[in-house]
């Protein structure tokens, strides 16, 4: 997508979002207080894109809607595009866009009446066509939006929210409920508006799309960040390295190591029935997923070589691959439940 926008947005030293120490707590039914943010730093650099991954309740939108400017915090130090969002006014909130979670408003009327409607909120818009084309709807421009499928409404939040040309842009859970091409074309726009200098910040469910799109990725558990960096990265160095699981007198041993064979070739000299076999032996490659749900506490922890429970399913380090199979969605435990 072409951009005049000067000077360049990307790389101007200041980051787009800098959080210290972010605080949150909601009082909820019965006077129960849930801490929904717990201390959070984050810093996002202009330019990039941005993830924060974590299970249901983590504290996420929260964060993200203090961000935005529509919720207030508790405690903590947040500058996004330089400015106090809580503070901040209109010509600060013109430079940002946001993508809700779930937006289904101005049903009856048409996309090409949409997009055009919401360019006159802007001092300086898009042209309403480019936009349309930018994210793939001309098709669909005389369509009304309650007329148009899961994928397609996306595409057109999309539209709205960058309407204002937006140095920095919020996307929600932008492809909860996409097919698989659905999600590809979303992951292209997105990649796009990246490519014109537009500084992302998505929440996703899905580690595929952070993989696939950010640059940086943070997993929020609890209210605090328990893992930062590239994607590939999370969990720290050697989180895939691959992983030996045994049992031994009836316990379940894991190690990680850089040399399955020399561990293998090791254990079936000392622990080989008379069948030649090792009992309960795998070597696991452990996937970005199980990294990440080891992070968000969603699998057990052993330390390497350890005993680690009595059944042979109990025992991983952290990272270590589950028996159960993997998804390309993450199946987060939902963490709480609590009444809103
Ligand atoms: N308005 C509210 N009133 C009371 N509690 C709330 C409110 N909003 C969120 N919570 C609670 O705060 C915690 C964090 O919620 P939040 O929506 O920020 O999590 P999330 O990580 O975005 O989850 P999800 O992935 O399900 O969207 C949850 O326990 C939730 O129940």
């Amino acid at each position: 997508m072409s951009r005049d926008t000067t000077p360049p947005r990307a790389g101007t030293g200041t980051p787009a979002i800098e959080v210290r120490g972010l605080t949150k707590r909601y009082v909820q039914r019965g006077g129960v207080v849930k801490q929904a943010v717990d201390g959070l730093d984050l810093t996002v650099e202009r330019g990039e894109i941005f993830a924060v991954l974590g299970p249901n309740g983590a504290g996420k939108t929260t964060t993200v809607e203090i961000l935005e400017g529509f919720r207030k915090r508790d405690g903590g130090e947040i500058q996004v595009l330089g400015e106090d969002p809580a503070l901040a006014g209109r010509a600060w909130r013109s430079r940002i866009g946001v993508v809700l979670q779930d937006s289904r408003d101005q049903a009856e009327l048409t996309v090409r009446e949409l997009v055009h409607h919401f360019a006159t909120f802007y001092p300086a818009p898009r042209d309403p066509e480019e936009v349309i084309a930018a994210v793939g709807l001309l098709e669909k421009a005389s369509t009304r939006a309650r007329q148009l499928s899961g994928g397609q409404r996306r595409r057109l939040d999309v539209a709205l929210g960058i309407m204002g040309d937006p140095e920095l842009l919020f996307l929600d859970e932008p492809t909860t409920g996409f097919d698989p091409q659905a999600r590809r074309s979303f992951w292209d726009l997105v990649l796009a508006l990246r490519e014109g200098g537009t500084t992302i910040l998505l929440t996703t469910h899905y580690l595929d799309e952070a993989a696939h799109l950010a640059d940086r990725a943070a997993v929020v558990r609890d209210g605090k960040v328990v893992a930062l960096g590239a994607p590939a990265d999370l969990g720290g160095p050697g989180a895939l390295r691959p992983v030996v699981r045994w049992v031994s007198d009836g316990v379940a041993r894991a190690e990680r190591t850089d040399h399955p064979t020399a561990l293998v070739t090791s254990l079936a000299a000392t622990l080989a029935g008379p069948d030649g076999e090792v009992p309960g032996l795998r070597v696991l490659q452990p996937s970005l997923e199980d990294v990440y749900l080891e992070l968000i506490g969603a699998a057990p922890v052993a330390p390497s070589g350890s005993p680690s429970g009595s059944a042979p399913s109990a025992a991983a380090p952290p990272g270590a691959p589950h028996d159960a199979p993997t998804s390309a969605v993450l199946s987060a435990p939902v963490a709480e439940e609590a009444s809103r």
